[in-house]
């Protein structure tokens, strides 16, 4: 099924702000919930890239400080991450499992971070030009419809403000690191965690990211070592994993 019929399917059952979730993909990260924090668990990945991302969005966009929403934030590795570096986060998801398991984790942390079970799009109803860094990290490709999220972080952001987004690039290469290899030969997620046609091109995500209204300020991607298991950040390669910075247009640049 592709993004679009995907969406209309959506919205023939449900209400409008709720369109733009895949009810499966939300039951699939709640059912895993309990083990977001454990390290060594299907969640292993999203802990390894953490800091990579943290420093890339802290080195563009600088966190301390900073008023930050994160879309689909789920047990809150990001959001708490940026909240350790001084930013006051604001963290939404359409999970209630995994926005419990955030809730209480941070109280063990000691970090504060205000959890939302909301959608991007109704966020971008209630809190237009609100923030000054917006990030959108491993969601993209589990939405029915990623231009509306993306329009919803356009939004969202202050003029003159940050969007970080990463996702997975959809070729040959990136099926087989990220399905064959992920899934089914090192077992690192779970079968299925991921549907090969949901993986979003960096061409298909800049053209959205422009509709949006949106500018590309820059891209890299992040690479697995299968020998050494270890993830670096690597401009060159933008193949598997990736992450994009935009920036939103100030009042004086539109004029
Ligand atoms: C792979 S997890 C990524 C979590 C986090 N962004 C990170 O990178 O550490 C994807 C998250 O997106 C959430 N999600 C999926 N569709 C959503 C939607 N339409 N609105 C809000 N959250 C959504 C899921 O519940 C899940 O927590």
């Amino acid at each position: 099924m592709s993004h679009s019929d995907a969406k209309q399917d959506a919205n023939a059952t449900t209400p409008d702000y709720l369109g733009n979730v895949d009810a499966g993909e939300i039951a699939k990260f709640s059912a895993l919930a309990s083990r977001w924090w454990d390290r060594d668990s299907e969640f292993k990945p999203l802990h390894d890239i953490n800091p990579l991302r943290v420093d890339y969005i802290d080195t563009h966009a600088g966190l301390a400080g900073k008023r930050v929403i994160d879309v689909g934030c789920g047990g809150g590795i990001l959001s708490e991450a940026m909240a350790h570096r001084g930013a006051q986060v604001t963290g939404i998801d359409m999970g209630e499992a995994p926005l419990s398991v955030a809730r209480l984790h941070q109280l063990e942390s000691g970090v504060e971070v205000d959890y939302r079970q909301t959608t991007a799009e109704a966020a971008a109803e209630e809190m237009a030009g609100q923030f000054d860094i917006v990030t959108c990290l491993e969601m993209l490709e589990h939405v029915p419809d990623p231009s509306s999220v993306i329009a919803a972080c356009a939004r969202l952001v202050k003029p003159g403000g940050k969007v970080f987004f990463s996702t997975i690039n959809r070729n040959p290469k990136a099926y087989t690191f990220a399905i064959l290899g992920a899934e089914y030969l090192l077992k690192m997620l779970p079968r299925g965690t991921h549907e090969y046609s949901k993986f979003i091109r960096p061409s298909e995500l800049g053209n959205w990211v422009r509709s949006a209204g949106l500018k590309m300020e820059g891209s890299t991607g992040m690479t697995y070592n299968p020998l050494t298991r270890k993830y670096r950040l690597n401009p060159q390669d933008l193949s598997v994993n990736y992450l994009m910075h935009t920036r939103r247009p100030t009042v004086e640049e539109l004029a």
